[in-house]
């Protein structure tokens, strides 16, 4: 038997603390998804030129794309792919793990193999076959993945997380602790791995919630300061060694002042995300956003920080609803149902939550008219404002940085707008995704769960 093991990780809705979350003063309440990337990873020792390693990482669902990277240690573990073939996500992964693994590569098998499978949410569900075993499906394309369109559910940090925890299992296996996924100090240095390949390949500092979501599931985040990854030196193939000391310092010592502290929904309610399938450019939104922002100080200040204070009311009001659903479970209980079927009793628990958000999104309206950046356009304003009349939902959103791409609702769990919204013409572009919020970030897998899927 040669050495086998598999990695998943969640997707990601952020519900409160978009825009806000770029800068580390301000909290965001991310919500894991139920939705997961994952990694069969293999590894052996093959007939291979001395001192190089072959990293193969294949993606059968989208038309058997595959990858296939040279590294070693003499050329600073930079990956060359043999067909010319760019994945950049990929390419920083394999560069960032061999070279904090630097002195202990000595051992670890030449080949690695690695297919990568996601869970049909991420991806247009449009011209797919399915393909299954007894554990697990996953939707075919016909096109590679560059030409599918995304759901926006954060593909690209989940595939970079499950690659990283893949990578540095193998790179591990030589050392005394092999790699856990319950291991804090183990979670640590696959997000802050994570965390540097991601800001590499996307070539911006985007806040980083999204890998600390696949990294530890739903938390309360804010980020790092971006010059953590941006003044890490730029490999010299002189002095190959530079890299790695900095890195290690970067992962293990310096203090990344990052909070990642767990959260839950409030008991009884669900995340519901419904695909609008338009598609937004987060880069072009964050750019106009941040231009509004320099151009309009201090009132710009002062929009964002009462966007703060009502992101942490919303926050602090579903922190009260779980300690309620704890300490007066009968109450609780009226709460909730008032969602279902409302009885013109007021409960100021749910009206907090609900003033909170419609405060939040009234300015990012106002933010949306001044910076040109559909942060919420007037056809998502009309969609979230009818679902408020919907069987059980307590208050929606525009996700992340807006735009047309999605809504997420909170609603109570044995909410079915499925039916309720079916044949209504102000729902026709609206498609609800089989998600729920996941209990666990990074997690290890059963390998052997995904045998005939390749
Ligand atoms: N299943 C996959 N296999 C290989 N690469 C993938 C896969 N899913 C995502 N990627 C990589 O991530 C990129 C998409 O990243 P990005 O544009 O940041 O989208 P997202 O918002 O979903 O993270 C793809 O072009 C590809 O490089
Ligand atoms: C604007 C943001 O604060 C939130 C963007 O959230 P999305 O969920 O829209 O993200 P993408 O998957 O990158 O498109 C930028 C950030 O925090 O990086």
């Amino acid at each position: 038997m040669g050495y086998n093991r598999a990695f998943s990780a969640p997707g990601k809705a952020l519900l409160v603390g978009g825009y806000l979350v770029l800068d580390s003063r301000y909290k965001a309440y991310v919500i894991a998804l139920s939705s997961r990337m994952h990694a069969v990873v293999s590894a052996a020792n093959e007939a291979n030129a001395e001192g190089s390693y072959r990293v193969l990482v294949t993606s059968a669902q989208f038309n058997d794309d595959q990858w296939s990277y040279t590294v070693s240690k003499k050329e600073g573990f930079l990956p060359a792919e043999d067909n010319n073939r760019t994945n950049p996500f990929i390419e920083q992964v394999i560069f960032n793990v061999f070279n904090y693994f630097f002195d202990n590569v000595e051992q670890v098998p030449n080949v690695i193999r690695i297919q990568i499978f996601s869970d049909p949410e991420y991806h247009s569900q449009e011209n797919t076959y399915v393909v299954s075993n007894k554990y697990k499906h996953f939707n075919f394309h016909k096109k590679g993945i560059t030409d599918v369109p995304k759901t926006g559910l954060g593909s690209s940090a989940g595939l970079v997380t499950v690659l990283t925890a893949a990578l540095c299992s193998v790179l591990m296996e030589e050392s005394l602790t092999p790699l856990n996924a319950t291991n804090a100090e183990h979670l640590k240095i696959v997000h802050n791995l994570a965390q540097v390949a991601h800001c590499q390949a996307q070539g911006k500092i985007g806040s980083g919630f999204d890998v600390a979501a696949a990294t530890y599931g739903s938390i309360l985040y804010n980020r790092f300061a971006p010059d953590l990854v941006s003044d890490l030196p730029k490999m010299n193939p002189k002095h190959i060694r530079q890299y790695h000391r900095a890195l290690v310092a970067l992962v293990e010592r310096i203090d990344w002042n990052i909070s990642t502290e767990r959260i839950k929904l409030p008991r009884g309610l669900k995340l519901i995300m419904g695909d609008v399938n338009s598609g937004s450019e987060t880069v072009k939104l964050v750019a106009k956003v941040k231009r509004w922002y320099q151009e309009n100080l201090p009132r710009s200040l002062e929009i964002y920080e009462k966007i703060n204070d009502n992101n942490m009311k919303v926050i602090v009001g579903f922190s009260k609803l779980n300690q309620l659903s704890e300490t007066n479970p009968e109450y609780y209980k009226k709460i909730l149902e008032s969602l279902i079927q409302p009885s013109g009793k007021k409960y100021v628990e749910l009206e907090e939550i609900q003033d909170a958000v419609n405060t939040i999104r009234e300015q990012f309206r106002i933010i949306t008219q001044e910076s040109g950046a559909d942060v919420e356009p007037s056809i998502q304003t009309e969609l979230l404002d009818a679902c408020m009349n919907l069987k059980g939902v307590l208050t929606g959103v525009v996700p992340g940085a807006g735009g047309y791409d999605a809504i997420s609702l909170i609603a109570t769990e044995n909410t079915e707008l499925f039916q309720e919204t079916e044949n209504r013409e102000d729902f026709k572009n609206v498609s609800w995704l089989k998600i729920k919020q996941a209990d666990l970030g990074l997690m290890e897998e059963d390998y052997l769960h995904y045998k005939g899927l390749e």
